[in-house]
C-alpha cells in the first residue's frame, strides 16, 4: 500500500501530570476522510495542534508526504501543504471575503510587500481566490466583509482560505460547530467533494456528519485511541458504545 499522506506515530503530550495525548498513532491516506471523535477534553484539539506544529509533542513523530516534519514550525508545515481550520475564527472581519482569501494566497506565494491596490488587481492573486470562494458556494459574496457573513458563510470562508493554500491535507477542527441543520447539510456535501482534492482529518462532534462522511473513524478518550475502523465497525464496537456513544456497559 502507498505510504499515507500523514503518519502520526506514538505521539504523546503531557501538561504536568495530565496526558492529553497518550501514545497516539494514526494515519491519513490519499482520498479519505478520517474522523477523530471523542468526548469534550479527550485531547482532539491538542492532537491537531501537534500535527499543525502549534504545540510541541512530548514524544513521538509526525511524517507528512514521506518526510519527518516533527521539528518544523507551523509556517513550514503549512507551506508544505498542511492546511488547518480553527474552532475559533481567524478571519479579519472588516476585510471582504475576497481579501481574506487573498491574504492566504499571497502568503502561500510568499510574495514580498506590495501596495494593496496593486494586489487587488493582480489576477494571479484574485483568480485563485475567487475560484476558492466559488468552490465553497460564496461566489456571490466575494465583496462582502467577513463581519457581514452569516456564521455558516464564515465557516465556508475559512474552508475557502484553506483551499486557496492548495493543501495536500486538511486538518478541520469542528467545521460544523454552530451551524444549523441546513448549513451542516451543505457543508457535508462540500467536504464530501473536498476529499478528492486532499484527504481530511476531521474533528467533529456532529455524529450525523461524521457517520455520513468518514471513510474511517478513530475514537479518542482520555488522550488514547480506543478504537479505529469504518463507521460500521465503530458503531458495533462495544468499548466505544460504553465510553463515548453513551450506552450502558
Ligand atoms: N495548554 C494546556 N495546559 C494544560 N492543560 C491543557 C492545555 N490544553 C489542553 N489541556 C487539557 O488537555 C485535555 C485535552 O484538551 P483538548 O482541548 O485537546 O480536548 P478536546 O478533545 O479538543 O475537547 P473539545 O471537544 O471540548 O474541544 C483537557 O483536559 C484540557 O483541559
Amino acid at each position: 500500500m502507498a505510504e499515507p499522506v500523514l503518519d502520526i506515530r506514538r505521539l504523546s503530550k503531557s501538561f504536568g501530570a495530565l496526558k492529553a495525548t497518550d501514545d497516539v498513532s494514526l494515519d491519513l491516506r490519499a482520498g479519505e476522510i478520517h474522523a477523530l471523535i471523542g468526548p469534550n477534553g479527550a485531547g482532539k484539539t491538542t492532537l491537531i495542534q501537534q500535527i499543525s506544529g502549534a504545540l510541541k509533542p512530548s514524544s513521538g513523530s509526525i511524517r507528512f508526504l514521506g518526510e519527518d516534519v516533527s521539528a518544523l514550525d507551523v509556517a513550514e508545515r503549512a507551506r508544505r501543504g498542511l492546511a488547518r481550520t480553527f474552532q475559533i475564527s481567524s478571519l479579519t472581519p472588516e476585510f471582504s471575503a475576497l481579501r481574506n482569501v487573498m491574504l492566504a494566497v499571497q502568503a502561500r506565494q510568499g510574495s514580498s510587500f506590495r501596495f494593496f491596490r496593486d494586489v487587488m488587481t493582480d489576477a494571479s492573486l484574485t483568480e485563485p481566490a475567487i475560484a476558492a470562494l466559488s468552490r465553497v458556494g460564496l461566489g456571490d459574496r466575494v465583496r462582502t466583509p467577513a463581519a457581514e457573513l452569516s456564521h455558516g458563510e464564515r465557516r465556508q470562508l475559512e474552508i475557502a482560505i484553506a483551499l486557496a493554500l492548495r493543501p495536500k491535507a486538511f486538518l478541520l477542527d469542528e467545521p460544523m460547530a454552530g451551524m444549523g441543520p441546513e448549513g451542516s447539510r451543505a457543508l457535508t456535501v462540500l467536504l464530501d467533494g473536498l476529499r478528492a482534492e486532499a484527504p481530511i482529518l476531521l474533528i467533529e462532534h456532529d455524529m450525523d456528519a461524521v457517520f455520513a462522511l468518514a471513510d474511517r473513524i478513530s475514537v479518542i478518550v482520555y488522550g488514547r485511541i480506543i478504537a479505529s475502523g469504518t463507521a460500521a465497525e465503530i458503531r458495533a464496537d462495544s468499548a466505544v458504545r460504553v465510553a463515548y456513544l453513551g450506552e450502558p456497559g
